[in-house]
């Protein structure tokens, strides 16, 4: 097992990774009071719930079983936690516990957030994305039909136990999407990473364990780094959002759930490379590079045919990013250095738009 940690003071956490970090008893010391809220999905609590509550008979147990998929991760099923806290009669001791991938963590952790203005929660990440992204920084949330993630909150986890073992169950599609997660570490801040998943992307699609492991421990030592320099996206932070300007349009013009967030995120990255290469930042050889690599992650490299620049352009203007009305979006300078600008040419963007190149 490997040990993190994001370093913010006395709220600092470890991150624990390896094969079997379920099984090592870590969860316990996490747990303040009796209670615990285990919050998890359909699919995913019948794998896992057991492995998590075996180091849990001290406590009282309960769950919340929500159902599957990002089309469910809004205010409506977000509001299922609450009434379970409350039927329980959970108070501000209370730890939740979030089992599952990205949809789970937002939400388990944006209730964490809010439950009597704020209790405890540990993330237990299930995929691979959530390994390496959504359970360590702390943002947390849910989706409104006008835009993602636009409701939520910072809330950081008291820990995450990222046991890779549990990747073995994870369907291919799944997998792939998380690796578009992984890419974008190597594209914004690490050349080398990005050369070393140029080299080993087979062995991470075939899950050798050690591709897997050196992949998740890169990419989170990665992102604790960035959060501890900036945990509420005032700065650098940003720079972890390559590709989803882009990608949340896609996301939510498709209707949440019909392309994965790692798919978007690809072909919004995509997007932002070939904006990149327009403002003359990286050459041909470099875009050709990244489309490479995400084709080999077995993960889209064009957004949807249906999506017109006017779709974009509505989507994009809503972007968290946004500064006093000015789109400012995370741009390649090189692979492995990016930058969050508004100083791109507005014709480029419209030719990336429309998918010209
Ligand atoms: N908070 C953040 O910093 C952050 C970062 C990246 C993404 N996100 C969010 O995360 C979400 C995407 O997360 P995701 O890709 O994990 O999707 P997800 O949570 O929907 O999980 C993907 C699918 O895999 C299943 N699953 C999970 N673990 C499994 C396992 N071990 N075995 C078998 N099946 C399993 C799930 O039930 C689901 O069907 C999006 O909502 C995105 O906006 C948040
Ligand atoms: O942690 C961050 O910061 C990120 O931007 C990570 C992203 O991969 C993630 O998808 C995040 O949820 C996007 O945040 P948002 O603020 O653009 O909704
Ligand atoms: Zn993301």
């Amino acid at each position: 097992m490997q040990t993190l940690t994001v370093d913010l003071g006395d709220r600092s956490y470890p991150i624990y990774i390896g094969a079997g970090v379920l099984q090592q008893s870590l969860l316990a010391q996490h747990v303040r009071g009796k209670q615990v809220m285990l919050v998890s999905n359909e699919t995913v609590a019948p794998l896992y719930r057991a492995a998590v509550c075996q180091s849990l008979s001290e406590f009282e147990v309960d769950e919340v079983i929500l159902p599957d998929g990002e089309a469910y991760k809004d205010l409506a099923h977000w509001n299922q936690i609450f009434d379970q806290l409350l039927l329980k009669r959970h108070n501000r001791t209370t730890t939740l516990i979030a089992l599952g991938g990205g949809v789970i963590g937002d939400m388990a952790g944006f209730a964490a957030a809010c439950y009597q203005r704020g209790v405890n929660f540990i993330q237990v990440p299930t995929t691979l994305l959530s390994q390496v992204d959504s359970s360590v920084g702390g943002k947390t949330g849910v989706n409104h039909p006008a835009g993602k993630n636009m409701i939520g909150a910072f809330h950081q986890p008291v820990a995450v136990l990222a046991d890779t073992g549990v990747l073995n169950t994870l369907p291919d599609v799944e997998l792939s999407a998380g690796l578009a997660e992984v890419i974008k570490y190597g594209l914004i801040h690490d050349a080398d990473f990005f050369t070393w998943l140029e080299n080993n992307m087979q062995a991470l699609r075939s899950r050798n364990a050690d591709a897997l492991a050196y992949a998740i421990y890169r990419s989170c030592e990665i992102k604790a780094e960035m959060v501890a320099l900036d945990e509420r996206e005032a700065g650098v932070r940003a720079l972890l959002n390559l590709g989803h300007t882009f990608g949340h349009a896609i996301e939510t013009h498709a209707g949440y759930g019909q392309w994965l967030h790692g798919q978007a995120v690809a072909a919004g990255t995509m997007m932002a490379a070939d904006l990149s290469c327009r403002m003359g930042w990286i050459n041909a050889d470099d875009v050709d590079r990244i489309e490479r690599l995400f084709k080999a992650a077995g993960l889209p490299i064009k957004p949807p045919a249906d999506m017109t620049p006017a779709h974009f352009n509505a989507l994009m203007s809503i972007d968290k990013k946004v500064l006093d009305g000015r789109l400012r979006l995370v741009l390649l300078e090189a692979i492995g250095q990016a930058v969050v600008t508004d100083q791109f040419d507005q014709a480029a963007l419209m030719q990336t738009l429309q998918g010209v190149r």
